[in-house]
């Protein structure tokens, strides 16, 4: 018998719905659902295929508790690898806790967050990157994030990683090999094929490095921050964005306090617009509150839009955001465009060249709006079979590994000696290897899964 515990916890959201599901994943799980699920048939579990279900009763001192269906799960063919009964019972809250506490009873422990999944990765079922994926999955609200998790569960990342982590072992092994030789000065590692294996190491590191930035974007979406001075028509540029009447809008210089947000997906990747309190000197308490979270909210954008609506607005204004936020994509956009003549627009075109002109109330030029944020993103890699890297701690693996290929190639270039080469492709390895979890550590496992929710 194994060593491992059975666990429980339930799978589904809690709270009433029209089912729900509870898991039961371990070496008991089959013996322990036997002695409280009677199926209409008369059969026990244990006797039953794999990948089957039953209908039945969960029954506790001849009191029935629910009807439900039983899933069985018989390892190592399962998610976990384990045993696993899942059981569909009704959706209230109370048949819920119920089960759970009579399987509790019956010695099962509850599961804590991620359990499963981690058990899924113990059991070989998954690798670490693939078991991260089943969180991002589960947390995916755009098309593009969707994808990538998708992609990054069915292993194509892990392969990636696991095939320059081979090819370099290849090499780590024939230099360690020099080692003990070393009083015979031979070389088995080829250096100009291993020169080349650390180039293209190196190349598809930075490439895997640089895609962090548009997976970072694609995971958590695009802040922008909707500034410029009061009644420019910040919060109507909003509501013409998101489509409906989420701010208040009104000719009142002041209007909007609070900061307003909310996101839309634009080709499959999510926008969070952030409509704030427009930015003048005020001795109005609660404005210059909302000011103040204007200036915070500029903070977390990673785009900010400045909107103004006459000739006449205020350059200083532009100017200060323009050097206060350097590393901030601007878009300047002119709105009311409508009240403008055409001289007006020709000037302002030749004053702020690529300003945006549209008419937020009449939902005009919104189109161009909503191209030009695209063209900001480079999605160029989306699409294709380029693997886009989302996770922070994926990219930190990735960034320490590259270092320690540097070191390696420069380590080649003065000829240094096979022994510390070989310390730095060992700290390489290791570092790709925190990446699929081919290397781990308790404390690594327990941050990663803690995350999940409980049942997952
Ligand atoms: N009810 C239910 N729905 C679910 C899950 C689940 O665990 N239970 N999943 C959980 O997240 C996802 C599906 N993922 C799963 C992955 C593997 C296996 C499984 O049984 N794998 C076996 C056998 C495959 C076969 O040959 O049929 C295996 O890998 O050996 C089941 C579900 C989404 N929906
Ligand atoms: N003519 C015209 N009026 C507009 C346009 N967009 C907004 N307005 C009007 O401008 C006024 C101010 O709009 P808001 O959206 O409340 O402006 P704001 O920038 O959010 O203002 P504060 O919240 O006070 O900072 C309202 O009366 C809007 O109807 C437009 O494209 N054309
Ligand atoms: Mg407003």
């Amino acid at each position: 018998m194994s060593n491992t515990n059975t666990i429980i916890a339930l799978a589904t959201p809690s709270g009433m719905g029209a089912i729900a599901i509870i898991r039961v994943s371990g070496p008991e799980a089959i013996e322990i659902s036997d002695t409280v699920f009677k199926s209409v048939r008369g059969k026990k579990l244990k006797d039953q295929k794999s990948h089957t279900i039953h209908l039945g009763h969960i029954i506790e001192n001849e009191k029935v508790m629910d009807k439900v269906l039983v899933s069985l799960f018989k390892g190592p063919n399962s998610y976990t690898g384990e045993d696993i009964v899942e059981v569909s019972c009704h959706g209230s809250p109370y048949i819920q806790q119920q089960i759970i506490q009579l399987f509790l009873r019956k010695g099962c422990d509850m599961a804590s967050a991620g359990e499963y999944t981690l058990r899924a990765f113990l059991n070989g079922k998954m690798d670490l990157s693939q078991a991260e994926a089943v969180a991002d999955l589960i947390a995916s609200d755009s098309e593009a994030a969707h994808e990538i998790a998708m992609q990054q569960m069915r292993g194509g990342f892990s392969n990636q990683i696991e095939k320059l982590r081979a090819e370099l072992l290849n090499f780590a092994s024939l230099i360690e090999l020099e080692l003990d030789f070393s009083q015979e000065d031979v070389e088995f590692a080829d250096r100009t094929q291993f020169n080349e294996l650390l180039n293209h190491i190196s190349e598809v590191l930075k490439r895997l490095i640089d895609s962090f930035n548009l997976g970072n974007v694609i995971k958590n979406g695009i802040p922008v921050a909707i500034v410029g001075e009061p009644n420019v028509g910040k919060s109507t540029l909003l509501n013409a964005l998101l489509n409906e009447d989420r701010a208040i809008v009104s000719d009142i210089p002041g209007t909007t306090r609070d900061t307003v947000e909310d996101q839309i997906s634009l080709n499959g990747i999510n926008f969070r617009f952030i409509d704030t309190a427009g930015i003048r000197e005020t001795s109005d308490a609660v404005e210059q509150i909302g000011i103040k979270r204007t200036f915070d909210k500029i903070e977390q954008a990673k785009l900010i839009i400045f909107l103004f609506d006459t000739p006449k607005f205020d350059r200083l204004e532009l100017e200060r955001i323009k050097k206060s936020y350097p590393n901030k994509e601007l878009l300047t956009i002119c709105n009311k465009m409508d009240l403008l003549d055409a001289s007006q627009i020709d000037q302002l075109k030749k004053e702020i060249p690529k300003t945006i002109f549209l008419s937020a109330k009449h939902k005009t030029g919104i189109s161009n709006l909503e191209e030009k944020l695209l063209s900001l993103i480079d999605s160029g890699s989306l699409g294709s079979n380029d693997t886009v890297v989302t996770n922070s701690r994926h990219y930190d693996a990735l960034l320490k590994a590259l270092e320690e290929i540097q070191k390696v190639k420069e380590g080649m270039e003065v000829g240094l000696a096979s022994d510390l080469m070989a310390i730095d492709i060992r700290q390489a390895l290791f570092h790709l290897g925190e990446i699929t979890g081919s290397v781990t550590t308790d404390d690594l496992l327990g941050n990663i899964f803690s995350n999940f929710c409980i049942g997952k």
